[in-house]
């Protein structure tokens, strides 16, 4: 881009083509959505199945999309008046490009708290979605509630400003509770096993946390007037580096900062229990079922489980990305294993329908696009167990032996045993975790401090086969024979 490059902007979209813009909703389209977090995945996912809803059906279901601790997204669209392009990548590198304008408003929860609850009670508010990582939710996923001992969750339920996600939902309906405004859809898409349900017990975990001439009417009306649908998303939208940007600069003639770049397939599963109205998804592709089940088990244990497989072995063995990863023959090789005789039978067995494996691979291989594994292998104490450990488990209750699934989790152990700088920094609960691992000598010492944590997990936990001492065994190959060993021993 130079500096002569005109930013993309309501004067400047003239000067991109014409089909490019066709799908834009029209100026005065009002908001019907509140989103937190829109990073790069809202913005190449919801907000586009959003924009083709209204191009079908015309409505104001316009976003309003609130950065929940950032402000680099909101200022990027902010300068823009809330234009930006998303580029749909093939794997033989075909281009499709849209401009979105569905999102209508923008708010930095940081600095304007109060016109995020107003955002939230707005009688024309009917959807809330959330894109804020796993990690977001601040949960213990062994419990399902609040992390009891969160600081940041403690000070929003005593009435700061709120920093959390779950804090800046709960003060939003707060508002909407006391303004008496219309019921409300709240649909949560990060990849997290019944999201809605979850949220559901987070919302009310943190109104258990006022005091209680608040709780008690807060938490009559949530159960009254607010659902919590379930959703599966599948798109990969890797983070936006700067050459995406420098890229679609030089296509489009326009700079846009808020650029996204993905894949072109685009899908979205939503639990249909809606407490009142929604964008005409379901003529854009939005699949609405009465239980997302099967579909989440697919997602997590056939797309998300390679994907974290993917990201420890291959940043053990040096890859960046998972095109470079899954470019080895040693980990393809194991990878195809592992979904054949492991992951995907787990997901049938669960009444889902895997998809094939070299069709996968195709997709998470995708050469056009910068998948970075490190983004993948953060904060993996809340993925691992949904993705990893549950297949595990099943498999052992049925008799048989997991080796390459726990394969997968002891390369995770294993990664937090390397010194940063042999591997990325990961996230702080992972940097906290690997501080604790680093003075276990032995891989089953190493195993047993994650027991409780990766193994004693999710309302099954009971009756869940413990995998440690598999995973531990697997561990100890790593670390004395080296991770390309234990791969290719692995793979057979
Ligand atoms: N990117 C993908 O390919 C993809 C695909 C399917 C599902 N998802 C889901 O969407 C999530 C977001 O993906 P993304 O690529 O947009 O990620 P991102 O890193 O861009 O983050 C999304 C948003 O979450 C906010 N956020 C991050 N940590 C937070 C925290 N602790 N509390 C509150 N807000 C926080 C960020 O500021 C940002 O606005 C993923 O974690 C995943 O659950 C992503
Ligand atoms: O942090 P994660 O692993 O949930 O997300 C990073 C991406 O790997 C992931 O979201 C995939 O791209 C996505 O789930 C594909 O639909």
């Amino acid at each position: 881009m130079t500096t002569a490059t005109p930013r993309l902007n309501r004067a400047a979209r003239g000067l991109l083509p014409t089909e490019l813009t066709a799908e834009l909703p029209p100026p005065g389209t009002g908001t019907g959505i509140v989103h937190l977090g829109p990073g790069a995945f809202h913005r190449a996912h919801q907000a586009v199945f959003t924009q083709l809803a209204m191009a079908a059906e015309p409505g104001d279901w316009g976003i309003c999309a609130a950065a929940s601790r950032g402000r680099s997204t909101v200022e990027a669209l902010r300068g823009q008046d809330n234009l930006y392009t998303v580029t749909e990548r093939a794997a033989d590198g075909a281009d499709r490009v849209r401009a979105v304008g569905a999102i209508t408003d923008t708010v930095s929860a940081l600095d304007e708290p109060e016109r995020l609850a107003a955002a939230l009670a707005a009688q024309a508010t009917r959807v809330v979605t959330l894109t804020v990582t796993e990690g977001g939710y601040r949960h213990d996923p062994a419990t399902g509630r609040l992390a009891s001992d969160d600081p940041e969750t403690a000070a929003d339920a005593l009435g700061r400003a709120p920093r959390t996600a779950v804090g800046q939902l709960v003060r939003g309906l707060q508002a909407r509770s006391r303004a008496g405004a219309e019921s409300l859809t709240v649909l949560p898409c990060d990849n997290l096993p019944r999201n809605g349900r979850l949220l559901r017990g987070l919302v009310e975990s943190f109104c258990e946390m006022l005091p209680e001439s608040e709780a008690a009417p807060l938490l009559e009306w949530v159960g009254e007037r607010v659902a919590f649908c379930s959703t599966v998303v599948d798109q990969v939208v890797p983070a936006t580096e700067q050459a995406d940007l420098d890229r679609v600069a030089e296509a489009l003639g326009v700079a846009d900062a808020a650029a996204v770049v993905g894949e072109q397939h685009r899908s979205w599963v939503v639990e249909d229990a809606f407490a009142g109205p929604r964008p005409a998804w379901d003529r854009v592709g939005v699949q609405f079922t009465p239980d997302v089940g099967p579909y989440e088990t697919v997602k997590l244990r056939c797309v998300n489980a390679p994907l974290s497989a993917t990201a420890c072995l291959g940043l053990l063995l040096g890859a960046e990305t998972v095109t470079e990863a899954v470019g080895r023959l040693d980990l393809r090789r194991y990878l195809r294993a592992l979904y054949r005789d492991e992951l995907a039978p787990s997901a049938a067995a669960a009444g889902g329908s895997p998809p094939e494996f070299d069709a996968l691979l195709a997709r998470l291989g995708n050469p056009n696009l910068r998948h970075q594994l490190a983004k993948i292998a953060q904060q993996g104490i809340g993925k691992l167990p949904q993705r990893l450990v549950a297949p595990a488990a099943e498999h052992v209750r049925r008799g048989e032996d997991p080796h390459l699934t726990c394969l997968a989790i002891a390369a995770w152990v294993h990664l937090l045993r390397v010194p940063v700088g042999a591997r990325p920094r990961l996230d702080p609960v992972s940097e906290e975790i690997a501080a604790e691992l680093a003075p276990a000598r032995y891989a089953t010492e190493a195993v047993d401090l994650l027991r409780e944590r990766l193994y004693g997990l999710s309302e099954e936990s009971g009756s869940r086969p413990d995998v440690g001492d598999r995973v531990a065994e697997a561990l100890r190959t790593v670390e004395v024979r080296g991770v390309h060993a234990a791969v290719q021993e692995a793979a057979g």
